[in-house]
């Protein structure tokens, strides 16, 4: 086992104050080591992890936000980019918006294209340093390049060509836009706005090269239902509670049903865009970069067997899932066994599925035309997809959740452990816990967890074995199909009490009861634990308790590696220590 390291105050100093001593005589613990060395923060792309004091700023409003600074570019450059006139091409960038249906970006480009009767051309950059900056899954980045074989199948029946490229490195991706726009005479490039860190500081920069050149780059808002910004708190500002930012989203809606409008698909392009553009139509879909291929064709197989790609999927999911079971959604969804939910979240996260369209269909089959009323299970799951938002917004509001910080940053001062053996015993699914290691091996199986076991998964980590809540974090963008930042890191933050919105640090997940509760007959544990599937009776839920653990031991299944009251009375201490020390206020934004 490899020796805990603990971190006695993990509050890393800004560089003047270094070597200042705490009140109690002892330096700082510069917690930017044990981040680094675990992986946390990768020092290849990334400065240490940022202080509390930066924090604040961000909170104070001293330091402008990404998106702040990206919306006043917009707005700024706006009369200069108006003068462009149209070139021998419109461009438009594809991200994680790998649709043609319900695209607002792909439909202002393709607008733009026919107002002068010139081609469009799609593009979609393969960043390998981007997927490794981001801890995007092989899973993941082997469903979008199977996407965009079907994409590109749909834009060539419209005589669009799809160009894509590997750019190994980030900093180049932005030239290389450059550089293949003027090749094409394209003065204006289509994209939608992405609303992590990176991405909004890129577009801002690439927005203003661009218009050296005399391009104008137009990034628009589609990946949310309701754009961040749109929904303020009676003090003006973004909620960090979910419920009244919920009831603030769907008045929204309801005041401005056109938000839920779809966009048309693209036109077809002019006849001679297939000789022209010739070379693009032939190239073919690059292969994953090596950091992230998959190297065991069975796992390959099964992904595209379980997830197979692209918009008709998608179309195909959404529909089945309106029709058959939505009905149903609230009463079931807490059930891993059920398959009762509709499993596109990996379609929302690659957008092969607009949420405005999830959102629309939900709408559309419920007996109300509005959003919170009709039959339970369409609004339960019209407030799920509505989660996805909120999360966005909490993003683009508190931009430090996306640099290694927790939303409430005051509870760095945790002292976690860092213990190597429990960490890898989670990950491969062998703590001795069923639920826990029912939904660790559907992970490593099917690149997917059920929501409830999310949960459970996710604060046993944090709570029982008092893991630094961002190791499991990053397992999950490195192994979940549908990873997705800001879903992952709320959902994170909830069930570690350290994000937006979060259970109180107290409530403490008891895995045995959310067990008994949730897959009250063990179907769940049976499917993915094979080594207790013959076991009767409640003592699914806790072998070596109430089983005596023989016919368990025989299987090989491991003993629970923490005693839960033991770790939960530890936890508790450990938190409360952690927010003793802390300096900070509690909370970064408005509390509604
Ligand atoms: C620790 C943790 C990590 C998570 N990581 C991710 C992630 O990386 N990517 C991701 O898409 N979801 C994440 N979720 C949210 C949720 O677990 C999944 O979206 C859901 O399980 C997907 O299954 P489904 O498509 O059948 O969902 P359904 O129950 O059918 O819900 C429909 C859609 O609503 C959205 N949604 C549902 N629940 C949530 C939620 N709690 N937060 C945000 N959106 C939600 C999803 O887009 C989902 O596809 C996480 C939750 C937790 C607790």
């Amino acid at each position: 086992m490899a020796p805990k390291r603990k971190a006695t105050s993990p509050v890393r100093p800004s560089p003047s104050k270094k070597t200042k001593p705490e009140s109690n005589g002892e330096p700082k613990f510069d917690h930017s080591r044990i981040t680094e060395k675990s992986g946390i923060v990768q020092r290849q792309f990334y400065p240490p992890e940022m202080s509390n004091e930066r924090c604040q700023q961000y909170n104070n409003n001293e330091i402008p936000r990404p998106i702040e600074v990206l919306e006043k570019t917009i707005k700024g450059t706006k009369v200069d980019r108006e003068k462009i006139q149209v070139g021998e091409s419109v461009v438009h960038w594809y991200k994680r918006d790998l649709r043609t249906f319900d695209n607002r970006g792909l439909r202002l480009a393709s607008e733009k294209a026919k107002s002068k009767n010139v081609p469009l051309i799609c593009m979609f950059i393969v960043s390998p340093q981007d997927y490794e900056a981001h801890f995007t899954s092989p899973a993941r980045v082997d469903f979008d390049l199977r996407t965009l074989e079907v994409l590109k199948s749909d834009l060539q029946e419209k005589n669009i060509p799809l160009y894509v490229a590997t750019i190994d490195k980030r900093k180049d991706v932005p030239g290389h836009i450059l550089e293949v726009c003027e090749k094409w005479g394209a003065k204006h490039i289509f994209c939608n706005i992405e609303y992590e860190v990176d991405e909004l500081r890129r577009e801002t920069k690439l927005m203003k090269q661009c218009l050296e050149k005399g391009i104008d780059f137009h990034p628009v808002h589609d990946d949310v239902v309701v754009p961040p910004g749109n929904l303020a708190s009676g003090a003006g500002k973004q909620y960090s509670v979910y419920s009244p930012w919920l009831k603030a989203w769907i008045k929204h809606l309801h005041e401005h049903p056109n938000m839920l409008d779809a966009a048309e698909p693209p036109h077809d392009n002019p006849d001679n865009a297939k000789t022209k553009y010739k070379d693009i139509f032939e190239k073919s879909i690059p292969t994953a970069p090596p950091s992230k291929a998959i190297k065991d064709a069975e796992y390959k197989q099964r992904l595209s067997s379980i997830w197979p790609a692209g918009e008709h999927e998608a179309q195909t999911r959404l529909e089945r899932f309106t029709k058959e079971k939505i009905k149903n959604y609230a009463s079931s969804r807490n059930l891993p066994a059920a398959n009762s939910t509709s499993l596109i979240s990996v379609h929302l996260s690659a957008g092969t599925l607009a949420a405005r369209t999830a959102v629309r269909a939900a709408r559309d089959t419920n007996s109300s035309r509005k959003l919170d009323a009709g039959s339970a299970g369409h609004g339960t799951w019209i407030s799920e997809i509505a989660w996805r938002d909120f999360y966005k917004h909490v993003l683009a509001n508190w931009p430090y959740i996306c640099m290694f910080k927790p939303f409430k940053y005051e509870y760095s001062d945790i002292e976690w452990e860092y213990n190597d053996e429990h960490f890898q015993r989670w990950c491969d699914g062998k703590t001795g816990f069923p639920i826990v290691d029912a939904a660790m091996r559907q992970c490593l199986y099917m690149g997917y967890i059920h929501n409830r076991c999310r949960m459970i998964v996710a604060s046993f980590l944090a709570k029982d074995l008092l893991l630094d809540w961002r190791l499991g974090e990053k397992h999950f963008m490195e192994h979940l199909i549908d990873g997705d930042f800001a879903s992952n890191n709320g959902g994170w933050g909830f069930s570690a009490s350290t994000g937006v919105d979060p259970q109180p640090y107290f409530r403490i997940f008891n895995p045995l009861l959310q067990s008994e509760k949730f897959d009250k007959d063990g179907e769940y544990i049976r499917k993915w634990v094979p080594e207790l599937a013959g076991i009767e009776g409640n003592a699914i839920h806790d072998p070596y308790g109430r089983g005596k653990g023989k016919e368990a031991e025989k299987a090989g299944y491991p003993k629970p590696i923490v005693d839960h009251k033991t770790a939960r009375a530890r936890a508790l201490e450990r938190y409360k220590g952690g927010l003793g020390r802390s300096t900070a206020n509690v909370g970064g934004g408005v509390h509604n």
